[in-house]
């Protein structure tokens, strides 16, 4: 759906972007996740056409169109939100009935505020009429730049099943983060931005699949069927679903003292390459 290529951009003499690929897929989230600064922003506004990149070029399929908001749209203060909508899809739409906005204010739950100056407006609420906007507009690639930042955790649920919707609807979705447990969940791949590049891509299959578990038992005697190393003494097992592996083993004999989570390997890859340790492309 979209053939990112070889993006450069640099301020003055910073070179903030230093060649990025990436594409995205019919049906597909890709999560950019970067620490504050990486210039996931920066990505963002030439991905919207705010800035021109300096190299590189965006390819998207003939006839589909991206949209999406960096920071908020320029809301208008003293209107409410029916009005901004109005205000802002001008350009496309002549006229725009209240049903059909209802039905988007619905969708991010922002409807029972609708009548209200957006000045008054939190965070939460600035981005979810944003997001309502997006989905009125409904374009074929959605660009959603830290989009669960300001919102409750009932907001940010509700925000990770929508991205799910769009994307059983075929459409594809690149999303900003710097949280990694938000990445996890949201991401059909994720993309680790560093040092003005993507240093690494990893899929669902890659980070999901391998949970592991760290369990603490009177013996080091298991199963055959278990899937375990001994690291530095400490067992380190594989499973997609622990408690059913916890109820198995228990069944087998063995007593289990403690689990823990072990550090997954999105998380392992996104310390590595934060830290300057990651290879080079
Ligand atoms: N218009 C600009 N002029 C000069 N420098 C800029 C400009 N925009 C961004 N930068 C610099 O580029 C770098 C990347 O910024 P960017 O906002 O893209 O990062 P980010 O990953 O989105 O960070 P955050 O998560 O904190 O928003 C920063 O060092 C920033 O100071």
């Amino acid at each position: 759906m979209i053939d990112i290529k070889n993006i450069k951009k640099k301020f003055k003499e910073k070179e903030v972007l230093k060649g990025i690929n990436f594409d995205v897929k019919e049906e597909e989230k890709f999560v950019i996740l970067g620490e504050n600064g990486a210039g996931k922003s920066t990505l963002f506004y030439i991905l919207t056409k705010v800035y021109n990149p300096d190299e590189g070029e965006i390819k998207i399929k003939k006839g589909k169109k991206l949209l999406g908001f960096v920071e908020e749209p320029q809301f208008m203060k003293n209107m409410n939100a029916y009005e901004n909508i109005k205000y802002i899809t001008s350009s496309i739409y002549k006229k725009i009935n209240k049903e059909s906005m209802d039905k988007y204010l619905k969708i991010t739950g922002i409807q029972q505020h609708a009548k209200k100056k957006v000045g008054k407006y939190s965070t939460g609420m600035k981005k979810r009429l944003a997001v309502s906007i997006l989905l009125l507009i409904d374009p074929d690639i959605y660009i959603f730049d830290e989009p669960t930042e300001g919102l409750d955790p009932i907001e940010r649920k509700n925000f990770i099943k929508l991205m799910e919707d769009l994307k059983e609807r075929g459409k594809s979705i690149i999303i900003s983060t710097h949280v990694l447990s938000e990445a996890k969940e949201m991401a059909d791949r994720v993309g680790i931005l560093h040092d003005g590049k993507i240093k690494k891509i990893l899929s669902k299959d890659e980070f999901k699949k391998n949970d592991e578990y760290i369990i603490y038992t009177e013996t080091q005697k298991y199963p055959e069927w278990l899937e375990y190393k001994i690291e530095e003494g400490k067992t380190i097992i594989k499973s997609n679903n622990i408690i059913q592996t916890l109820k198995k083993l228990t069944q087998y004999g063995v007593r289990i003292k403690d689990i823990e989570k072990n550090t997954s390997i999105l998380e392992k890859t996104f310390i590595k390459i934060s830290s300057g340790d990651g290879k080079n492309d």
